[in-house]
């Protein structure tokens, strides 16, 4: 992104005003880049994707401002390929992490050899035609591409849901900003007559130009560190919410949801049901074929009951080999026809694995309207014990009045 000035010394104000200004900015976006760094370290064993890019990103973005800060005192090689590159590839594992936070390809290879080439662009402007214009609008053309490549990738992240809106629409202004600040520089710099001959000089545009082009990459790393901040919290909730091992919701959401469910069916008079549901005979399957192949008739059972279920009904494990669905409006014969239905489809989609000899048992219940969610549990878990003393593998409900469950 940035150069250093051909000219290694320089005498005067303009001199003092220079050592004054444009030093103070690197060593200010060296320290932003530290902060990051250690915001994003923190965050290492979170295990988000993109979080190590960003990571190098912080630490080769320090490494870059701090060489562009002491060029003048660093050998011109250091000065100009070494920090040019360094900043390049900060740059480009900044857009690296943005594609692997978004799972999307990172084109590693190609972003390297991108570095290469500026690296060997720029020491051909500063060997063989020493040309500050040429150093330039390869170094601001190169951090055009990579915000484009940001952008985009941000853009092509539609299903990312609406919590990390906000950061996304931030990362985008940025990258908008980067790339008109970058296109104007090059603009300026081939068509107007006074423009900067060097990277320090210590004119208005220079030292904004340079300001915004520095303070960029500790922002773009601040804006992919607020969109694995949302990940990382959006991960935790899954993790807590659903079970680790079939997906279907965990007890804990499932008691969540059914409280919920309840005060609401209530106030606004509509049905709620539930089904309590224990597979049969688990522990035969296991001792006998291995606890892979009961693992395999809990995963089996839970991918039948999402595709044989309505969107809002909840399915959750409560534990070892029992679930619960919860069935928001619907009655008793509607929920029973639900669970003949799940056991219809559970046959048919059997085929030849050990999971498919497993059967399992159902007690329905539906709400009261003097019922909490815990009574209306012990009643679906009445008639499941009932189902399960009467030989298993059948539905069980309860019936309008508290006498035997009606046997379906
Ligand atoms: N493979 C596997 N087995 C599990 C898991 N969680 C619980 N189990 C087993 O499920 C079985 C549940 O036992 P029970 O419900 O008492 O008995 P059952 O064999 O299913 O017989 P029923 O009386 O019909 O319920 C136990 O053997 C547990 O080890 C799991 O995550 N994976």
């Amino acid at each position: 992104m940035l150069r250093k000035n051909h000219c290694r010394s320089r005498t005067g104000p303009a001199g003092d005003a220079d050592m004054f200004g444009t030093k103070e900015v690197f060593l200010i976006a060296a320290l932003l880049c530290f902060i990051t760094f250690l915001v994003l370290f923190s965050m290492n064993e979170s295990r988000v994707n993109g979080v190590r890019p960003l990571l190098l990103s912080s630490v080769l973005g320090m490494a870059g401002n701090v060489l562009y800060a002491f060029g003048k005192e660093l050998p011109p090689l250091i000065a100009y390929e070494g920090a040019n590159a360094v900043y390049a590839a900060a740059s480009a594992a900044t857009l690296v992490g943005y594609r692997q936070l978004f799972n999307t390809r990172p084109f590693i290879s190609l972003l390297a050899a991108a570095v290469a080439l500026l690296t060997c662009l720029v020491a051909y402007f500063h060997y063989f035609v020493d040309s500050f214009i040429g150093r330039t609008c390869v170094a601001s053309l190169f951090q055009v591409g990579i915000a484009a490549g940001i952008g985009c990738t941000v853009l092509q992240a539609r299903d990312e849901g609406e919590q990390s809106r906000y950061a996304r629409m931030f990362i985008l202004a940025m990258c908008g900003l980067v790339a008109g600040g970058h296109l104007l520089r090059v603009v300026r710099q081939c068509i107007v007559s006074d423009a900067p001959k060097s990277l320090l000089e210590p004119s208005g545009w220079n030292v904004f130009l340079l300001s915004g082009g520095a303070f960029v990459l500790p922002v773009l790393i601040l804006g992919g560190l607020l969109l694995a901040h949302r990940r990382l919290i959006s991960d935790v909730q899954h993790a807590a919410n659903h079970d680790f091992l079939t997906g279907a919701w965990s007890r804990r959401a499932f008691f969540d949801a059914g409280e919920r469910e309840a005060v609401r069916a209530k106030r606004h008079g509509k049905r709620l049901a539930l089904l309590l549901i224990d597979l049969d005979n688990l522990k035969p399957v296991n001792d006998t074929y291995g606890h892979a192949a009961g693992d395999e008739a809990l995963i089996a059972f839970v991918r039948t009951a999402q595709t044989t279920l309505r969107s809002i009904d909840c399915l959750a494990r409560l534990g070892g080999d029992e679930f619960a669905i919860l069935m928001p409006e619907t009655d008793l014969s509607g929920a029973v026809s639900a669970a003949e239905r799940l056991k219809s489809r559970w046959k048919s989609a059997g085929g030849a694995s050990q999971a498919a000899s497993v059967t399992f048992s159902i007690g329905v219940a539906v709400l009261r309207d003097d019922d909490s969610f815990n009574t209306l549990i012990s009643r679906a878990d009445k008639a499941l014990y009932e189902a399960k003393g009467e030989g298993r593998d059948r539905v069980m409900a309860q019936r309008d009045v508290d006498l035997a469950p009606a046997m379906i």
